[in-house]
């Protein structure tokens, strides 16, 4: 039923104007299965290889589809996915491109779903899963590689951790977003926005840590539920010659450690993501040692959703949790296989969109499928709310 029996492959549009790659996967009883490959600004070191879109899908058709075609069933995730492996033959699909795997693999997910009749978080995730849903980390100030001219810290994300729905969730960090963009107004200050639709004013860190505590306790107190913040400092970009740059400041590693330490505490932070370089695994596992009793410390560049990475990690206690982004490594089942061996270890998987989106909604379905406690998919902003409003459509249908 769920055998393939077409993939094809297209250049479609991303949020920032760039081409990516598209599948649409068929089956012989018609299901039918479309994703898109998303991408990154701020990529990690050791991510898996996007190959331009043009390249990507000529090797797809080439190496993968033959491989794929009369030969694979959609229904069977893993056997879609050893596939593309086969077809590819490196460990870090330069041959076929991560965007044209993680598009085929996505894809083929959604036929399998289509054909059995069930959502995609019920078919990756089980017949128990749509009880429980991600707070959204929304988007709210940013800078770094998404934005010119502004914070040095990429990421400034509002946390609803009190909100009772999902649905509550996502409409209070779009009340954060409006509120720090009157805030803004009121301080004189201009902000374009950035790749993910954060505001993107040109102000110190410090004062993007003022602007979002007092957004965030503004709609606390009008909402009645607790909102807290975190970050993506995304470190590995400002990491130079062995210190970090903060515009024309630099901190040591001690410094940093010391710095993102700090404003843990003072700002009650309930997330941190990337404080160091993606190569200091020791510098992580002291930052955690210090205050991953009271937030989580994840790791995005630093692990790139790999499992012999996260095992190097899980080895030194480098971090206390993991980003989810399957297009760092290609396949929904390797994405799995990283989910699976964070959650053996007592580690926290959060599943995260890219700095260029699609409508692609496939990471609203896996971040239930996964029990995930968080979801890093923006606040506004079309490619963003595809994600948050089927978030909200999952949560009515499972109800
Ligand atoms: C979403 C992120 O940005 P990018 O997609 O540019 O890596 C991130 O760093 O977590
Ligand atoms: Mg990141």
């Amino acid at each position: 039923m769920t055998r393939i029996t077409s993939v094809s492959l297209r250049r479609v549009l991303d949020s920032r104007g760039n081409p990516t790659v598209e599948a649409d996967v068929l089956t012989e009883s018609g299901g039918f299965g479309r994703a898109a490959a998303p991408s990154g600004a701020s990529t990690g070191e050791y991510e898996a290889i996007e190959l331009p879109p043009t390249e990507a899908i000529a090797a797809a058709r080439r190496h993968a589809v033959p491989r794929l075609v009369d030969e694979v069933y959609a229904g069977n995730q893993r056997e879609v996915d050893a596939a593309l492996r086969g077809a590819d033959g490196t460990e870090d699909f330069s041959e076929i491109g991560a965007n044209s795997a993680v598009a085929i693999s996505m894809a083929a997910a959604k036929a399998g779903a289509d054909v059995l009749g069930a959502p995609l978080y019920q078919h990756l995730g089980g017949a128990f899963r749509g009880e429980n849903f991600p707070t959204p980390l929304g988007n709210v100030i940013g800078g770094g590689e998404h934005a010119k001219e502004a914070t040095n810290i990429q990421e400034f994300l509002a946390a609803p951790v009190g909100a009772p729905s999902v649905s509550e969730a996502v409409f209070a960090n779009a009340q954060v977003h409006a509120r720090a963009s009157e805030i803004l107004d009121e301080r004189g200050i201009p902000a374009a926005k950035g790749d993910e639709g954060a505001w993107a004013p040109a102000v110190s860190d410090e004062e993007a840590f003022e602007i979002m505590d007092e957004a965030v306790s503004d709609v606390e107190d009008d909402l009645g539920f607790e909102i807290r913040f975190g970050l993506d400092i995304a470190a590995s970009e400002m990491f130079e010659d062995g210190v970090y740059h903060y515009g024309d400041e630099t901190k040591t590693p001690d410094e940093q450690i010391d710095y993102v330490a700090e404003m843990v505490d003072e700002y009650d932070l309930v997330y941190v993501e990337d404080p160091l370089d993606e190569n200091d695994y020791e510098g992580f596992a002291e930052l955690t040692d210090r205050v991953g009793d009271r937030t989580l410390i994840c790791g995005d560049d630093l692990f790139v959703t790999n499992v012999d990475r996260l095992s190097e990690g899980i080895d030194v206690g480098a971090a206390n949790s993991i980003l989810i982004k399957p297009n760092q490594i290609g396949t929904l089942s390797d994405a799995f296989d990283a989910v699976e061996l964070a959650s053996r270890n007592g580690m926290d998987a959060v599943i995260s969109h890219r700095s260029g989106e699609t409508e692609d909604t496939t990471i609203a379905h896996l971040a239930v499928a996964t029990d995930a406690p968080f979801i890093k998919t923006g606040t506004v902003q079309g490619e963003r709310t595809a994600k948050l409003n089927e978030l909200i459509r999952i949560a009515d249908d499972a109800a």
